[in-house]
């Protein structure tokens, strides 16, 4: 392991929600652990609840042969600013703050000598391939959902096949290499009639972006969306990653990304029950259910007599949602069967002998969870990917059952119904072939992330690219390099270019890049010098 000085500087920018943050972070400690420093970074407003909840500390954290540092930057609103909760007013705050500070952010390492070689966003803040273009940094993406997903908004945003519209609200939709969609199990942003229309723009600005970034990551495996992937990897830079919450070379790694403390009595809860007896409910970071809705689900878990460890994290004060309540009673009654947390250690209770089942929102980290884990699920998505992600876990990859089909369908789901699928997920024919697949797909995974799987291959062969282009940023003229495209510039929004004028103005990048190349000779003077004497 070199020095963290030393070693290959990449920069994660993230945005600010537990779904997006825990591939990205997990996509870091890979990439430490093959021999880079990785700085995280992402608003204050959730560095501050990571810190309390996650054990981040100032130093950075060795993972592997590399390390792991944090940085958050404020996002240029009050502590308390109720508007976070509101992504139409919150995503442009972001961009237009991030877009200032993070290149201050790139500048300042370079001058405390670490030098930032590549830049990598997930979805929601498309705008940081833009920075990094605008200070001349090679830049890639992690897409944080399914291959499947990609392609849809792929297709939707070329105009390449018919999705449902405001006159054809109902149409199957087929697309390359993909089952046919019904027309709710498409990406619900993209439904004509979504309530997120902000979500669908934030994703498909990604898509105008798309040519920016030079690798296309993606947390899922070759061999679980083998033919979409295999597909889609001719059209775009695309390479499988997944399942990244494994970290063959660093499985212990102590750096995690929990916005809430994780409960871990629930772990001592399952060590006290026999083993495949437990459902775990959990409809992960967003996802809100209404309160008659809760009541069908506790009751269903109340008859079906299966023992059942339940998630229920209370509502952001400002998400406009009330706090859920248990009906009356049903904790009394469920007695020893019943343990609810606010939040909770997910891969240690996916992984333990006494969880059964997973009810689930679909979100694509818990499918990639479960999956991973060989665990089966009962599927009740909502919104968004959710809705794709159920129709793969249930019709594709054969290790679930439906529930719902999602918010749009405004129905409400009776207990009876409830304790149907959750007697069939755990016992009889079903259960076991549910189990046998979902086990199958473990041991897929498990050959995709060790040492030399696809995805390992693919993670290495990313590292040997960033390691080629931070050479060629070193060995570039530092004048020649240091200067934005005009191209460049106009994406930054900071041109300083007038009309008819093709002449650009030094910009504080032009230093940012230039001190990059000078800290680089250093270190390259300084190895010399180490490995002489
Ligand atoms: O009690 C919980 C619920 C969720 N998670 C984690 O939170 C993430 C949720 O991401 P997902 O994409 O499933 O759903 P989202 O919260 O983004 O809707 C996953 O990594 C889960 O392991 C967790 O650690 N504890
Ligand atoms: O999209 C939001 O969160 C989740 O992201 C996961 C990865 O894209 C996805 O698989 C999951 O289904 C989503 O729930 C998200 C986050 C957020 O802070 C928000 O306010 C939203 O409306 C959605």
């Amino acid at each position: 392991m070199g020095s963290e000085s030393s070693l290959v500087h990449v920069f994660l920018v993230s945005f600010p929600a537990q779904g997006h943050v825990n591939p990205l972070l997990r996509l870091g400690k890979r990439l430490a652990s093959k021999g880079l420093l990785v700085t995280f970074t992402t608003p204050e407003s959730i560095g501050k609840q990571m810190r309390k909840a996650s054990n981040i500390g100032d130093q950075p954290a060795p993972v592997g042969d590399g390390f792991i540092r944090f940085e958050f930057f404020e996002d240029g609103w009050d502590e308390d600013e109720p508007r976070r909760q509101d992504l139409d007013q919150y995503l442009p705050q972001l961009e237009k703050v991030g877009k200032v500070i993070i290149p201050e952010m790139i500048r300042k390492n370079a001058e405390q000598s670490r030098p930032i070689s590549c830049l990598i966003n997930n979805p929601f803040i498309p705008w940081v391939s833009d920075v990094a273009q605008s200070l001349g940094l090679p830049s890639a993406m992690l897409w944080v959902q399914s291959c499947a997903c990609f392609a849809a908004y792929y297709h939707y945003y070329h105009d390449l096949v018919p999705f449902p519209s405001e006159t054809a609200m109902e149409i199957d939709v087929q697309l390359p290499c993909m089952p046919l969609l019904k027309h709710d199990e498409v990406p619900s942003f993209l439904y004509p009639t979504t309530p997120y229309p902000f979500l669908r723009r934030a994703i498909l600005g990604q898509y105008k972006n798309l040519d920016k970034p030079f690798c296309i990551l993606l947390d899922t495996f070759q061999e679980l969306e083998h033919e979409i992937v295999e597909y889609m990897s001719k059209i775009c830079p695309i390479k499988t990653v997944g399942p990244l919450f494994k970290n063959p070379r660093a499985p212990n790694a102590a750096v995690k990304g929990d916005f809430v403390k994780a409960d871990y009595d629930c772990i001592r809860w399952l060590d006290s029950k026999p083993p495949a007896s437990v459902v775990y409910v959990s409809f992960g970071s967003v996802v809100y259910l209404k309160q008659d809705q809760w009541d069908e689900i506790a009751y269903g878990l109340l008859n079906s007599g299966v023992n059942f460890l339940w998630v229920m994290k209370p509502p952001h004060k400002d998400s406009g949602y009330t706090l859920l309540k248990l009906p009356e009673g049903l904790l009394e009654k469920a007695g020893e069967r019943a343990k609810v947390v606010e939040w909770s250690p997910q891969e240690q209770v996916l992984a333990h002998p006494a969880t059964a089942c997973f009810v689930t929102h679909c979100g694509w980290n818990s499918s990639m969870e479960a999956l991973t884990s060989g665990m089966p699920v009962v599927a009740f998505p909502q919104w968004g990917d959710q809705v794709t992600d159920a129709k793969y876990l249930v019709d594709v990859f054969k290790v679930g059952l439906r529930m719902c089909r999602g918010e749009a369908e405004d129905k409400l789901i009776t207990r009876d119904v409830v304790e149907r699928c959750l007697r069939e997920a755990t016992v009889g024919h079903k259960a076991v072939e549910m189990k046998e697949n979902a086990l199958r797909w473990k041991t897929a995974a498990e050959a995709a992330f060790v040492e030399g799987g696809s995805s390992d291959r693919n993670i290495h062969a990313f590292v040997d690219e960033v390691r080629r282009r931070s050479v060629e940023l070193t060995a570039s003229k530092p004048a020649a390099a240091a200067e934005p495209t005009a191209e460049a510039a106009d994406a930054n929004g900071k041109s300083d270019r007038q009309d008819g004028d093709s002449q650009l103005v030094v910009s504080p990048e032009k230093n940012g890049l230039a001190l990059h190349n000078h800290c680089r000779k250093k270190w390259r003077i300084w190895r010399l010098i180490c490995a002489a004497s």
